[in-house]
This record gives structure tokens, C-alpha cells and sequence, in this order.
């Protein structure tokens, strides 16, 4: 007989609602290239409509866990992965994947921003008709919708059809922003994208990805202590490619629990 919602016990249903506030479950996830583990088995769940923060010295495999969600790591031929990544009951670690729809809906922005060629408007129309849309007005209001979601519409909107390399480096990323958000992702994965613009512009990213979070699950590799503290609902502190500590960011930067993550925020070390 199912269980009905009375016969179930207060932690079946905390378990449940645990669950319903979670995006992706990450179930022992090893990356190797070739013989060399980058990532060692690690676990953690990421939240809905919140910030994580992955933070970690050079090289302790932030950027390859990261890849690995929206499986950009398929694209170097000796990297493979064991484990799983669940999201929406499905592990996206396996073999019939689509990872064209599944970057689509968990969408990436790197570090450098890397507009097209092309015009503001074309940046973010090309994708949409890719996908299908080619009715004026839709895509008219789909440009409008999502350079608004990066902030960047009240600077653009006179100037759409200028070429997307005219603007600056904070507003090109904003604008690199705007075309991932307007293929309507669940998952926003950012890899250092403030870390190449100048002090206002990684402002205005900084306030655009906490405003962006009560829309999607954000995921940003960040080198900057201060920026993790600042941004972030929860941060995974990365070593040599284990998970040394993953808990609320206010809890990893006053009264971490592993000596190791105290040594590294502080500055000892990385
Ligand atoms: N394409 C690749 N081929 C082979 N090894 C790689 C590749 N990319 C990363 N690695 C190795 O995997 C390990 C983790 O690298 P990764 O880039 O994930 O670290 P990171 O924490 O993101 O570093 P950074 O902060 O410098 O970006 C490193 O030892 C790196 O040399």
C-alpha cells in the first residue's frame, strides 16, 4: 500500500522536503584525465535559488568538477568520470544524454567573456533561433527579457544592432550572461566570470548573480575569498581534488570545522 502523507514519520518528510530544495545531487564523483584523479569521489547537494561557491587553490579541480555538471569535460578526449550527478531523478553522467538540451539547461559562463562577433541583438537571437523561435516579436521580447535579467538593457537598448565587441569587458560579460539566461536554464554555472574585469565591474556582476539566484541555482568558481563571503549561500572548499569542507558560507568563513579550510581562507596557503 503507498504510504499516504499522514503514515509518513517527520523525518520521511523532512528527508522529502530536503530533497525538493535541492537541484543536483552529486553521488562520489571521480574525474580522471588519463591515469592522473583530478576529482576524488567527492559528494554534496546543491541548493535551489542559491549561491554556491566552490573555492580552492589552483589546480584542486573546481573547473573540472564544474565541466563536469553540464559534461563540457566530454569535449577533451581523456577525461572521464565515475559517479553520478543526479538532477531531476536523472543521472546526467550517462550514456544517453543529450548534452546539447542538458547545456541548455544548465547553462555556463567563463571566464573570459566571449561574445560573438556579431551584433548585442544577434548574441542572443542567434541561440533562440537555433532552437527554433524566429517570430520577430518573440524574439524581440526574448532579447528585451534577458538583457533585463543581466542588467544590461538600460545601457544596450539604443544600441542593439552595434557589434557585441564594442562593449566593455563588464558589459560583454553581462551580455554573455543575457544569452545563457535566455535559453531559460535551471542551473547557471560560472567559472571566475568577474575575475578579468575591473573593480565596477565585477561589482555589478557580484550584485547580478545574487539578483539572478532568485531564479536560478547558481554555481561560481571564485579565487576570491572576499567575493565567495560576499556572493554566496553555501561554499565547498576544494584540496588536491577532495572536498575538504562544504557547508553555509557564514559557517566556512568564521568558524570553518576543518583546520585545513581555516588555513587556506586565512591565507596560509594557495
Ligand atoms: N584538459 C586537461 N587535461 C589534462 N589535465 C587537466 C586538464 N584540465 C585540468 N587538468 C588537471 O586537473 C587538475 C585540476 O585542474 P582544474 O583546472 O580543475 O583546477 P582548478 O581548481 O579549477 O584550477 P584553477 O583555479 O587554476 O582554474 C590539475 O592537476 C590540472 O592540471
Amino acid at each position: 500500500m503507498a504510504t499516504t502523507l499522514k503514515e509518513k514519520s517527520n523525518s520521511q518528510i523532512m528527508d522529502e522536503n530536503r530533497r525538493n530544495d535541492i537541484v543536483l545531487e552529486v553521488k562520489d564523483l571521480s574525474i580522471y584525465y588519463g591515469d592522473n584523479r583530478a576529482v576524488n569521489g567527492i559528494s554534496l547537494d546543491i541548493e535551489k535559488n542559491a549561491v554556491t561557491a566552490l573555492i580552492g587553490p589552483s589546480g584542486c579541480g573546481k573547473s573540472t568538477f564544474l565541466r563536469s555538471i553540464n559534461r563540457m569535460n566530454d569535449l577533451i578526449p581523456s577525461a572521464r568520470a565515475e559517479g553520478e550527478i543526479n538532477y531531476e531523478g536523472i543521472n546526467l553522467l550517462g550514456d544517453n544524454i543529450d548534452v546539447v538540451a542538458l547545456r541548455k539547461e544548465i547553462g555556463m559562463v567563463f571566464q573570459k567573456p566571449n561574445p560573438f562577433p556579431k551584433s548585442i541583438y544577434e548574441n542572443i537571437s542567434y541561440a533562440l533561433k537555433f532552437a527554433g523561435i524566429h517570430k520577430k516579436s518573440v524574439l524581440n521580447e526574448k532579447v528585451e527579457e534577458s538583457l533585463t535579467k543581466a542588467a544590461l538593457w538600460e545601457e544596450v537598448k539604443d544600441r542593439l544592432h552595434t557589434s557585441a565587441l564594442s562593449l566593455s569587458g563588464g558589459q560583454q560579460q553581462r551580455l554573455c550572461i543575457a544569452r545563457t539566461v535566455a535559453m531559460e536554464p535551471t542551473v547557471l554555472l560560472l567559472d571566475e566570470p568577474s575575475s578579468a574585469l575591473d573593480p565596477i565591474s565585477n561589482a555589478k556582476v557580484e550584485e547580478l548573480v545574487v539578483e539572478l539566484k532568485n531564479d536560478y541555482s547558481i554555481i561560481i568558481v571564485t579565487h576570491n575569498m572576499q567575493q565567495a563571503s560576499r556572493i554566496s549561500d553555501k561554499t565547498a572548499f576544494f584540496l588536491n581534488g577532495d572536498l575538504i569542507e562544504f557547508d553555509r558560507t557564514e559557517k566556512i568563513f568564521t568558524n570553518p570545522s576543518v583546520k585545513k579550510t581555516e588555513e587556506y581562507i586565512s591565507g596560509r596557503f594557495g
